[in-house]
């Protein structure tokens, strides 16, 4: 199959007191067209950094290696007029926070009106009524007050169904939706997802669904990939991986989630810490962690192997069988 999204090898490097760190090392994924594609892990495991290395969009003083491919168009390197161009026709960003995302001091209206003109041209007039006809398609009834309003007029799952909206406004390829229900309550948080479904469905582009919530990834994801101190522990399609995990790591996590059939049990936490300097580890950077870890892993950084046809797991021991 042709991916819509191919990154190879990525790896994000910043200088902190003198010395590198790399919060991203080896990273590789793909998403194919139509396909919803996860990436999950615990906080600052480096799945914000590699979606904005998609974009193009890494913060100031980050170093990008590696490959990252959007339609087979490279964007590592890329002048910014090609990296503008790909933003908004080819991929489109949903934040965590849309309350921030949009600009407190414009009116919804203004903001839709500046994008849908940028990258379409035409007139207000047709900015307006194509900015109507996202916001009836994101299930926003009074589209005329919605784009009056200033962003803090609205509720956190009406900004974030206009945040879909514009993110749709130029038929992107490919979505990057960043904990996109993380800030919302549970039911609002339900709709979107739905919603987000339904669109994909329809329209038939990809997402790059950023997520530290398994149970979300779950629900959504047609494959996920399970980053641990940015790499990839294992990946595959989403249900084989979750009912039956290959590295530890991934079982750590679902250990750690409340589920119905055992209630009454006590959840179990992953112990320790991410080691702080992974660049000092030379064995696998899960050893420290891993209730499995035996002399080898101390020294030998485990290689991602095939468990299945479908899935890969970076570990020396890694599971192949047995449920969750
Ligand atoms: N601008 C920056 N300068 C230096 N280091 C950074 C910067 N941005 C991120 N990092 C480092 O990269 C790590 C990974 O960041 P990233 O935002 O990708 O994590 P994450 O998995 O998305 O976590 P979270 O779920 O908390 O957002 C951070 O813990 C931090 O150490």
């Amino acid at each position: 199959m042709t991916e819509l999204l191919t990154v190879d090898d990525l790896t994000v490097e910043f200088t902190r007191g003198g010395a590198a760190v790399r919060p991203v090392r080896g990273v590789s994924l793909t998403v194919a067209p139509g396909e919803i594609v996860g990436v999950v892990g615990e906080t600052g495991c480096g799945k914000t950094l590699t979606g904005l290395s998609v974009l193009g969009l890494l913060p100031p003083g980050a170093r990008a290696s590696g490959s990252v491919r959007l339609d087979g168009r490279e964007i590592i390197g890329a002048p910014p007029s090609v990296l503008r161009d790909l933003r908004g026709r080819q991929v489109a960003m949903v934040f965590q926070n849309p309350g921030t995302a949009f600009d407190p001091v414009r009116t919804i209206g203004a903001q839709f009106d500046r994008v849908i003109r940028a990258h379409r041209g035409g007139s207000r007039g047709r900015a307006r009524e194509h900015a109507e006809r996202l916001l009836r398609d994101v299930e926003l009834a009074d589209t005329g007050r919605v784009l009056r309003a200033y962003p803090h007029q609205l509720s956190g799952g009406m900004l974030q169904r206009a945040m879909i909206a514009l993110a749709l406004s130029c038929d992107p390829r490919l979505i990057i939706a960043d904990e996109a229900t993380s800030a919302l309550d549970v039911t609002v948080a339900q709709q979107v997802r739905r919603l987000l479904l339904r669109l994909q469905s329809e329209r038939g582009f990809g997402v790059l669904f950023v997520t530290h919530n398994l149970a979300e990834a779950y629900d959504l994801c047609d494959r996920v990939y399970v980053l641990y101190a940015g790499q990839v522990a294992e990946t595959g399609p989403t249900a084989e991986v979750f009912d039956a995990p290959a590295h530890p790591y991934t079982r750590a996590l679902l250990d750690a989630l409340p589920r119905a059939d055992r209630a009454g049990t006590t959840l179990t936490a992953l112990p320790g810490t991410v080691p702080s300097s992974v660049l000092a580890v030379t064995g696998c950077v899960f050893a420290n962690r891993c209730p499995r870890a035996e002399e080898t892993c101390e020294h030998s950084p485990p290689p991602p192997a095939a468990v299945t046809a479908s899935r890969t797991a970076a570990c020396h021991f890694a599971d192949t069988g047995g449920p969750a």
